[in-house]
């Protein structure tokens, strides 16, 4: 497993040693005591979710609060998608930047989201399957979010406006940009 840090802290991208043989690959995808080796970061996920998505679906951006905030490692089953991660924790250096990779089950490559960060995604393939693991429970109370397209994160999410596909909850979030005001 190599694991590649990012200009957000604590937000690791994670390539699994993959083994191939003449049956096909073997590789794990996680693993409690390599993860705590190579980032530092003990971390006891407790759901795991997965989506299924169309091109030009744009989920996000999402987090849930306080002492229920969620630190998720991310991974595409099918297709590729772009991750986007918002540092959304006001006393980190490099609040409201964000970083973006491109996810997919061909480089299998994984993302791990601190907790306090904001999420989402967008479909770049025909469809995706995306999978990720939470250290913390779904609590609907808890869940925030704001707008995929805000300019305060200003966040290219490569797919055109008219091929975008938004939830009307998405759709709704805030604006952080007005907020700020
Ligand atoms: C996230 C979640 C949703 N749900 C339900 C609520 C709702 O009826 C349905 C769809 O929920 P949403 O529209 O919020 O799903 P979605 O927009 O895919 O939400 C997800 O987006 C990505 C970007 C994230 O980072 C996740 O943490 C999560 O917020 O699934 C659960 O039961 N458990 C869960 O953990």
């Amino acid at each position: 497993m190599e694991v590649e840090k990012t200009n957000i802290k604590d937000c690791f991208v994670i390539a699994p040693t993959v083994f191939q043989d003449s049956r096909g690959y073997f590789m794990e995808t996680f693993n409690e005591n390599t993860f705590k080796k190579a980032t530092g970061l003990q971390i006891r996920f407790v759901q795991d979710n997965e989506s299924q998505s169309n091109y030009g679906v744009i989920r996000g951006l999402h987090a849930q609060k306080g002492t229920m905030a969620q630190a998720k490692l991310v991974r595409v089953l099918k297709g590729e998608v772009l991750d986007v991660v918002v540092d959304f924790r006001p006393d980190s250096q490099t609040y409201l930047q964000h970083y973006s990779i491109s996810l997919s089950a061909e480089n299998k490559k994984q993302l791990f989201v601190p907790r306090g960060c904001l999420h989402g995604f967008s479909v770049l393939s025909g469809d995706a399957i995306f999978f990720y693991k939470c250290d913390n429970f779904y609590d609907r109370q808890a869940e925030y979010g704001y707008r995929f397209d805000d300019p305060a994160f200003g966040i290219d999410w490569q797919i055109a406006p008219s091929k975008r596909i938004i939830s009307e909850k998405d759709m709704q979030l805030p604006f952080f940009e007005s907020e700020k005001k």
